[in-house]
Formats: C-alpha cells, sequence, structure tokens
C-alpha cells in the first residue's frame, strides 16, 4: 500500500459512539466469545503479541476478563524500528495492567536471518515490514503449540474492511475478540473498562518502519474512514451521499472503497478451482 497524502479528514464524521450499555454488552459477548474460543480448541490459556497499541491492550485486557490471568501470556517482540515507549508500554500492560506472564523476544535477529536466507528483499521497506509482522507470527504459534494455547488476534472492523493487516502476519491467529467494533470503538471500550486514557488514546501505528501511522500509510483519518465503512461500504448509502454526508471530497470515499474491493483477498480461505469430478 502506498504512502497517500495529504490525510483526509471529514469536517462532521458520523457518529459512531456506542452508549454505557451497548460498551458493556460488548464487554460481555467479547469475552463470552474468547472462552469459548478456548472451551472449543479444549485448551485453558491464550497468547496475544503486545505491541503497548490499543488492539492488544484492550483485546488482552478482555482475555484476562474471559480466562483469567494465570491463563493469558503476552509475547513482547521489539524489531529495531518499534520505539522504545511502544515496548515499554507493552510490558507495562502486561506487569502492571493486567498482571500476566509474559517475555520479549527480541525479532531482529530472526528477519535478518531470513534476509540472508533471501538479501535481493534487504531495504524493500514494505517486505521488510511484512517480514517482521509474520515472523511474529511464527513465534506466536511455536508457544502456542508448546503451551498448549490459541493465539488471540486483535483485528478490528476498520482494518479488517480495508484490509489493514499483513497476510499470514497479524492476520495469522486462531480468531478476532475485537472484529466487530471500528477503530473508534476500540478506543471507546478500552476506556469504559478501565485502560488508561494515554493508551487509549494513542495514534495508531503498525510500527512496520520508523515513523510509521495507520492514518497517514492510509491517507485518511480513522474517524473518517470508520464513517465511509459505516455508511458506505457497510451501510449502501451512495459515494456522493456518503461525502455530502460528513463533508468529505467524493474521492476519499472512491479511495475507501478501493482498499475494500482490493482486500478481499485477505478476508477469505485460499481458493481453488471448482472440483472437476
Ligand atoms: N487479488 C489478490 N488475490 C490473492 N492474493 C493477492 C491478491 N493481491 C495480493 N495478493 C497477495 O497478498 C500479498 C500482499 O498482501 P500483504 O503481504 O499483506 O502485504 P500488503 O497488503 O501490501 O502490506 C500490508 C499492509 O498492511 C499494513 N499493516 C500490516 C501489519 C499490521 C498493520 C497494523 O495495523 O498494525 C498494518 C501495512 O502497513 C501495509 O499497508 C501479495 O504479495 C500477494 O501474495
Ligand atoms: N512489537 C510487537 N510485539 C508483539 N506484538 C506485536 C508487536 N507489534 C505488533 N504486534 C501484534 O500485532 C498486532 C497488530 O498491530 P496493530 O498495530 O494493528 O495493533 P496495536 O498495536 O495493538 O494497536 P494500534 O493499531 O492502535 O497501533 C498487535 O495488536 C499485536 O498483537
Ligand atoms: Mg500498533
Amino acid at each position: 500500500m502506498a504512502e497517500a497524502k495529504p490525510v483526509q479528514r471529514a469536517d462532521d464524521p458520523l457518529d459512531l459512539t456506542l452508549s454505557e450499555a451497548e460498551l458493556e454488552a460488548y464487554r460481555d459477548h467479547i469475552t463470552d466469545f474468547i472462552a469459548e474460543q478456548a472451551d472449543a480448541a479444549g485448551v485453558e490459556t491464550a497468547i496475544i503479541g503486545l505491541s503497548g497499541g490499543i488492539d492488544s491492550t484492550l483485546t488482552s485486557h478482555l482475555a484476562v476478563e474471559a480466562l483469567g490471568a494465570a491463563n493469558v501470556y503476552g509475547l513482547v517482540m521489539p524489531s529495531e524500528v518499534n520505539r522504545e515507549a511502544n515496548m515499554s508500554d507493552a510490558e507495562r500492560v502486561a506487569s502492571e495492567l493486567l498482571d500476566i506472564e509474559y517475555d520479549v523476544i527480541e525479532v531482529e535477529p530472526i528477519a535478518d536471518a531470513f534476509l540472508d536466507g533471501y538479501p535481493d528483499a534487504e531495504g524493500d521497506q514494505l517486505a521488510v515490514g511484512n517480514l517482521r509482522v509474520r515472523c511474529r507470527a511464527v513465534l506466536n504459534y511455536l508457544a502456542a503449540n508448546h503451551r498448549d494455547s490459541i493465539v488471540l488476534g486483535t483485528g478490528n472492523r476498520s482494518e479488517a474492511l480495508v484490509g489493514y493487516f499483513t497476510k499470514y502476519g497479524d492476520g495469522a491467529v486462531d480468531c478476532h475478540p475485537i472484529a466487530n467494533l471500528y477503530k473508534g470503538q476500540v478506543r471507546q471500550l478500552a476506556t469504559h473498562v478501565g485502560v488508561p486514557d494515554d493508551l487509549a488514546e494513542k495514534t495508531a501505528s503498525a510500527e512496520m518502519w520508523l515513523d510509521q501511522t495507520d492514518e497517514a500509510e492510509l491517507g485518511i483519518d480513522y474517524p473518517t474512514l470508520d464513517s465511509i465503512l459505516a455508511l458506505h461500504v457497510e451501510g449502501g448509502v451512495s459515494a456522493s451521499a456518503t461525502a455530502a454526508e460528513i463533508g468529505v471530497d467524493e474521492d476519499a470515499v472512491e479511495h475507501v472503497r478501493t482498499l475494500y474491493e482490493g482486500s478481499e483477498h485477505k478476508r477469505a480461505a485460499p481458493p481453488g478451482p471448482d472440483p472437476l469430478f
């Protein structure tokens, strides 16, 4: 996905705020879901990658509510492009907020070993960024196999609909507990369950390269993205009416639609040809 600038911002984004009752209902629904997923897999425990970002902070918080702190294990996996502050927030979430067991595993030597094997990709920002993400997925499953656990994903509704994740990277998990929440609602539920404001309000970043932010790369801010997804992509409101409703160029609506259509392959199981006989 190429850097798209400037960042589009609607004058009057849709208000997708959930009421306190709806937040509480989501809290119950998601914790039930996590417990059911563990049950269905016949395990007691879950593993989650902790980045210091709000998606993993909220998901791990709800996992502890569902399974108990003794049954959630965190992996903090810094690379050379992760900010220190985010990695220390990830450890703070594990040790102070949740009091769960966790380990820190450096990803860079592992990614470097892959690049030694395939040096052609060195310096390719996107390919190497995705490589770091996929190294984390391999480590998650190494630990899950060893500890008899499921791997919790952290994908939210906004990211899923525009394909803003690495195929078989952060997308390679057993379930996505917060999949029904738009990004703004993720922050809202986090605050509702007691996540500190500095974590709930932090700028979203995949941290695949230095100074990456979701909004700069996507070319749109989250309130605008969430509004276009709810109105146009999922709500069936025309592009022109959506643009007029929230006060944004129609180009921004088309951009989101293009991201949605182009990422269909990431939301589907790998296809094979129809059976012949
Ligand atoms: N139409 C199609 N049908 C079937 N397969 C198709 C395809 N088009 C591409 N592909 C395959 O998909 C690959 C491209 O997908 P992929 O490897 O994922 O790579 P790609 O989508 O290019 O990059 C990942 C994007 O997700 C973002 N991301 C990643 C991780 C975390 C987060 C975050 O929010 O924290 C965000 C990242 O910043 C970047 O924009 C191609 O190399 C090809 O193998
Ligand atoms: N350095 C890391 N160590 C461990 N897990 C990570 C790391 N970076 C990313 N992950 C995993 O990949 C997931 C996807 O990253 P993503 O950036 O979308 O979520 P986030 O960091 O939790 O929240 P935000 O999108 O607000 O930054 C994270 O939620 C986390 O589970
Ligand atoms: Mg992040």
